[in-house]
């Protein structure tokens, strides 16, 4: 039985916005959902990390950054143990949802042991998820589990916002 959906497709290409377009249709349709968002951080143009923000915003902390942070290094970003406390949270609220949605599972996520751990024990309890999964995900535990149980969808700049009601339709479907 598949139970993500899941969308990937190349940097920049619109996977966030067609996420947040997805959970703010869900959200008037009153359904409870947990999770979790990564927007980029920029200073004077340039992008200077990540943030991890839990999806009723009241979380919030670094995800990695150009600067010194206390989590393994990533390209040339530094991760931040913080993050793990906003990933950690999901999992105190995942009883009571109805869906789960993380953006994203890549490899700057998952260097976070907390992170990792947070989203395998999301995919261990077989709740329903709508994920962004890096194009290049490579992990050996993860990667097999969303193979199996997604429906997986590459946006592109031609379909992005055509995906917008059929990966919401999607979703409808696995919560019905
Ligand atoms: N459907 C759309 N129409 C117009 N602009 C869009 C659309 N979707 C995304 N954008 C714009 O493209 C940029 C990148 O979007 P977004 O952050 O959603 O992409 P992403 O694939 O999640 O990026 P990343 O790989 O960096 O996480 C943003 O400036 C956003 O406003």
């Amino acid at each position: 039985m598949l139970r993500y959906v899941i969308v990937t497709g190349r940097p920049g290409v619109g996977k966030t916005t067609l996420v947040r377009r997805v959970v703010d249709k869900l959200h008037e349709d009153g359904y409870n959902i947990v999770g979790f968002f990564c927007p980029e951080v920029r200073r004077g143009g340039r992008r200077i990390g990540f943030k991890i923000v839990s999806l009723d915003g009241k979380l919030e902390a670094w995800l990695a950054k150009t600067e010194n942070c206390d989590g393994p290094r990533v390209g040339r970003y530094n991760t931040c143990r913080e993050a793990e406390d906003v990933a950690r949270s999901v999992l105190e609220r995942l009883d009571e949802a109805s869906l789960v949605v993380i953006d994203e599972i890549g490899p700057m996520e998952l260097k976070l042991m907390g992170v990792r751990e947070a989203i395998l024990r999301v995919l261990r309890s077989e709740k329903p998820g709508l994920f962004v999964v890096h194009e290049r995900l490579s992990d050996r535990e993860i990667l097999p589990l969303l193979q199996r149980y997604g429906n997986w969808y590459r946006v592109t700049v031609e379909n992005r916002d055509a995906l917008v009601d059929e990966v919401y339709s999607r979703v409808i479907a696995l919560l019905s």
